[in-house]
């Protein structure tokens, strides 16, 4: 277990977390184009949370929260408060969290300034900083309003402006009080890969995938999703055409994992983008046997398909499940 989560008092909530959610950056915005979300991939991903969270499963009239006009826009907000007062609840299970990366938002600033290596001293790291700051608080903005639209008590929170710290690019320092009081709430925490103060280096960027580790080891939810642009890990990268998805594999009690299925002779084939200053697939894989090792199942599947709805339920038994699967083999 991390310092930061040795660190915390008896963080229990009261009801159990179902699922927590990664929105891949590499899902929900276009990676190749500077600060550009993938627009469907993003409302795709809100309307299935939404059914997974919704107690009917029911197709249901949504009412949004997003009551702010966009810049640039002259109409008024729609706000049907008459129909939210008669309302006697929002009929959804809103045990969840959700965590997003950066993709096309932060990756470059962070890797054009170098923020991930550290020295807060180099001007240049400094404004980068920033510059990486305003760029995934912005993109968590997004996300909130998008989760808004589909009448899910989403709030933004920030893991810098919490006052989450590293030593050595570790959580040190990752208090979940708030998360944990706004889940009681009633509200879906909604945090994001940031950039952050590290006790040795200065700064770094901490991942969302090393933010869901720390939530697992915090909140042990139910199962937790990773949703990304690919099907799941792959023993090569998914651009080979003989690239073949694995589908299940068991993590052991001191952190090595196995594939199980399909048997292969071969290990697994990882490549990064030069742009990605937070290791890519393989930091996902590293994060996701952790969780496993609590015992907490990992689902990583594709946005916006039938499959990452199954996963989003926790219900991935169906034969046809395209998806990895990462469980403790225990
Ligand atoms: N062996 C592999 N199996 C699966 N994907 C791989 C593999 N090797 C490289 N990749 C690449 O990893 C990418 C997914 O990892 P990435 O970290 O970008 O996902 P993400 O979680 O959606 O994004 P972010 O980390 O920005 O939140 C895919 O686009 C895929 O091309």
């Amino acid at each position: 277990m991390s310092e930061a989560a040795q660190k915390q008092m008896n963080p229990t909530a009261s009801r159990p977390v179902r699922c927590i959610v990664k929105l891949g950056g590499a899902a929900i915005t276009n990676k190749g184009e500077l600060e550009s979300i993938d627009e469907e991939s993003l409302r795709s991903s809100c309307a299935q949370l939404r059914q997974a969270m919704s107690h009917s499963g029911a197709a249901e009239k949504v009412l949004g929260m997003d009551w702010s006009r966009r810049i640039g826009d002259p109409a008024e907000p729609v706000v049907d408060a008459e129909s939210f007062s008669e309302m006697g609840g929002l009929g959804l299970d809103t045990n969840f969290v959700v965590v997003h990366g950066a993709g096309s938002f932060g990756h470059f600033q962070a890797s054009r300034s170098g923020v991930h290596k550290g020295g807060l001293h180099s001007t240049l790291v400094k404004a980068g900083f920033v510059a990486t700051r305003i760029s995934v608080t912005s993109l968590n903005q997004e996300i909130v309003r998008a989760l808004a639209k589909e009448g899910i008590p989403s709030v933004g929170m920030s893991p810098f402006a919490c006052g989450w710290s590293t030593k050595q690019r570790n959580l040190v320092s990752a208090n979940a009080s708030q998360i944990i009081q706004s889940l009681h709430a009633g509200f879906v925490p909604v945090l994001h890969g940031d950039a952050v103060l590290d006790e040795s280096l200065d700064c770094t960027i901490l991942s969302g995938d090393v933010i869901i580790r720390h939530l697992a080891q915090l909140l042990s939810p139910k199962y937790v999703v990773f949703l990304t642009d690919v099907h799941g890990v792959y023993d090569r990268p998914p651009t080979d055409p003989n690239a073949v998805l694995l589908k299940e594999i068991e993590v052991d009690d001191n952190g090595s994992w196995s594939i199980v299925k399909p048997a292969l002779q071969k290990g697994v084939e990882i490549s990064v983008a030069a742009h990605d200053t937070t290791g890519g697939m393989e930091t996902k894989i590293l994060e996701a046997a952790a969780i496993a090792r609590l015992g907490v199942d990992v689902y990583i599947t594709k946005v916006g398909t039938e499959h990452s709805l199954r996963a989003l339920k926790g219900d991935t038994s169906w034969e046809g499940w395209l998806g990895t699967v990462i469980r403790s083999s225990k």
